[in-house]
């Protein structure tokens, strides 16, 4: 999916929601766990609740690798079972010496090869661009790139000053000459609100992947101020908040009711600033 598809998805559904599939056995209703694959039934059930209120699904893989195998082939089914027509990120945080990050491109690229084929896959830009490269050949693909993250720990390196500015500016200035706004977006927190103004004078015409709206408090408003761009620009993603909204047997119609309430804000959102 490109850009102009993006945001036509975005026009259309009135609604950049992305919704993070991040299940944990322990956490899922208690009912699924007669079924075979329990974590693949709560997904599934969770896709058909919001497929209609969001226009991209990010399954975290860290919450698929550690069920094993068994893991991995419902990260796999997962995927598959996605409507098409919806941009899929594989929040992996992956990136190493070239000929490895080549293999990792496949994993998620590769639909021949790795049964996957999301449109995007997040990538850490420590070890620098011979590492990113292999996921840019891939073509139609897109690499989101960690530069200011949600967490805590976010000021430990990405706020150090350099003689360039501070360390994530410096991530944004240089990666942006490796892929231009039709591969490559960015992952800024919503907790970073203050920070957006800054990220739009360095990467105007970026999308940005913005977690941390939910559970880590972030606010859709603030991230909106400045992030929003003429092409909206910015997928904000839930997990927790949504997937887990409710535990009981009516989880998936709890998970619709907050996944319906982002919606209907970012719609406001959008007709506010005119983009729809
Ligand atoms: O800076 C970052 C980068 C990635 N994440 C991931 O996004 C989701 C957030 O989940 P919530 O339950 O909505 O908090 C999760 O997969 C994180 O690993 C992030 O939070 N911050």
């Amino acid at each position: 999916m490109n850009k102009k598809q993006l945001f036509e998805r975005i026009k259309t559904k009135k609604s950049f929601l992305c919704v993070g599939l991040d299940p944990v056995l322990e956490n899922i209703p208690k009912h699924l766990l007669k079924y075979e694959n329990p974590v693949l039934e709560f997904n599934k059930q969770i896709i058909d609740a919001t497929k209609d209120l969001c226009v991209a699904y990010k399954p975290n893989t860290a919450f698929f690798e550690s069920m094993g195998l068994k893991g991995w082939e419902t990260l796999i089914k997962t995927w598959q079972y996605i409507p098409k027509d919806i941009f899929t990120i594989a929040d992996a945080k992956r990136g190493d010496i070239g000929n490895t990050s080549a293999m990792y491109a496949d994993a998620f690229f590769n639909e021949a090869k790795s049964e996957m084929g999301f449109d995007a896959v997040t990538v850490a830009p420590y070890m620098g661009k011979d590492s990113v490269d292999p996921f840019l050949q891939h073509e139609n693909k897109w690499v989101i790139l960690l530069a200011l993250t949600s967490n805590a720990g976010h000021s430990d390196f990405q706020l150090h000053q350099t003689p360039g500015g501070k360390l994530y500016e410096e991530v944004i200035r240089i990666s942006s000459q490796w892929a231009d706004s039709e591969k490559l977006m960015y992952v800024v927190g919503a907790t970073r609100g203050s920070e957006f103004k800054n990220i739009r004078r360095l990467a105007p015409d970026h999308f940005l992947l913005v977690p941390g709206i939910g559970a880590q408090g972030g606010s859709l408003a603030d991230v909106c101020q400045y992030g929003l761009n003429k092409e909206c620009g910015l997928l904000v993603n839930s997990a927790r908040a949504i997937i887990y909204a409710g535990n009981g047997e009516d989880f998936a119609e709890k998970a619709r009711a907050e996944a319906l309430k982002v919606q209907q804000e970012m719609e406001q959102i959008l007709e506010s600033a005119k983009l729809i």
